[in-house]
């Protein structure tokens, strides 16, 4: 044997025991984890037991983060532990994941990346169909899109929130890479259609009116449909994300070709109940304000006097009258601070109307 083997079959020898080790130390903690359930159901006979915590799986992702030894990065160990998480709690309980679908979308990306891949994803064709699945306790949670950094928020996405029960119970941002796709049956056929959906057009369109202008482009209801007609048409191609490239069997004609290269979606998880605080959280609310002089000055000037960051502020029309809106606003702090317990009792004075939508942990992954 040269020096080289004897050095690498002495390294895999280590790696074997070190894989030994993991493993052991996996299982345990899986056993770990069937106990904390047994725990949670004898002490709640009878009762909706809360198998999914996501303050708690919030920490966990935020220590492995910060105690990171490396040489992987802290993301890269996130993910590592997001999916033994994920296996343990399904050890618990599976859980069922309603998502805006079909297979093979960002949305189900997401879902993935936030409980890792073993709980059941659910596809459903629309927004307000991910909303009912929850309300009605056929799937324990849903994903669905809430913002674009290129293309800004997706309304109806809000306006759900308006009439809902539900709240949101987590965040999760997703990098969006679109490529052009053709099936590798029909590569060599001239491209005279491109089908996407309008969101991935938009986010694509200096790109294509550079790089494939005067082609046709058909908008259709989700990438992964277009990338399922992409694989069936000769002629065509789809823009869309890796997920459904590898789903429907499509080549990539060209890589990453977003306007912006810092494109990101953000989505939310929607549930039936609160989360307790994780140490980092933020909080979303819904208020209508009467329409007078100031409105505007008003409802945010407690949050300036009681130093609570405000991430966002978008406006909706209200579902009750022409010129009358609604304020979409998240902010930094959980429900249970005193502080925000204070700024949103002002709030409430002063509004028609004011929706806790839900506290929840700052995305971690
Ligand atoms: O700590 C809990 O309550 C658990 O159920 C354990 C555990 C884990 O594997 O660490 C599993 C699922 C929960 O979502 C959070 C954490």
């Amino acid at each position: 044997m040269s020096d080289e083997q004897v050095r690498l079959a002495e390294l895999r020898d280590e790696i074997d025991q070190i894989d030994q080790k993991i493993m052991e130390l996996i299982s345990a903690r899986a056993t770990c984890a069937q106990e904390v359930a047994h725990v949670k159901t004898t002490a709640n006979p009878g009762q909706d037991v809360f198998f999914y915590r996501p303050e708690r799986e919030a920490q966990v992702l935020r220590r492995i983060k910060e105690q990171n030894p490396g040489p992987l990065s802290g993301e890269e160990m996130a993910r590592l532990f997001r999916e033994i998480m994920s296996a343990c709690l399904a050890l618990e309980k599976p859980m069922h994941i309603a998502f805006l679908g079909p297979v093979g979308t960002f949305t189900q990306a997401a879902a993935l990346k936030h409980f890792g891949h073993s709980v059941i994803s659910v596809p459903l064709p629309a927004i307000d169909a991910v909303f009912r699945e929850v309300e009605s306790g056929a799937a324990h949670y849903g994903v669905v899109p809430v913002e674009n950094s290129t293309e800004g928020m997706i309304n109806h996405t809000l306006d759900m929130f308006m009439s809902s029960p539900l709240k949101i119970c987590g965040e999760v941002q997703l990098r969006i890479h679109h490529h052009l796709l053709v099936s590798p049956k029909h590569k060599d056929q001239e491209i005279t259609r491109i089908y996407s959906h309008q969101q991935s057009f938009a986010q694509c369109r200096q790109w294509l009116d550079t790089h494939r202008y005067g082609i046709e482009r058909v908008t259709v209801s989700s990438n992964a449909e277009a990338a399922r007609r992409a694989g069936a048409e000769p002629g065509t191609a789809a823009i869309a994300g890796d997920m459904a490239a590898e789903l429907y069997g499509l080549e990539k004609l060209a890589n990453s070709i977003e306007d912006r290269p810092d494109n990101t979606t953000r989505f939310l998880i929607i549930g039936r109940e609160e989360v307790p605080a994780s140490g980092h959280d933020k909080s979303s609310i819904l208020v209508s304000m009467r329409n007078k002089p100031g409105a505007l000055y008003q409802l945010l000037e407690p949050f300036h006097r009681h130093g609570l960051s405000l991430t966002r502020i978008e406006t909706r029309p209200s579902p009750s009258g022409t010129w009358a809106y609604v304020f979409y606003i998240d902010f930094e702090g959980h429900m249970e601070d005193e502080q925000v317990r204070k700024v949103l009792a002002e709030v409430e004075d002063e509004a028609v109307e004011l929706k806790r939508l839900g506290s929840y942990p700052i995305g971690v992954l």
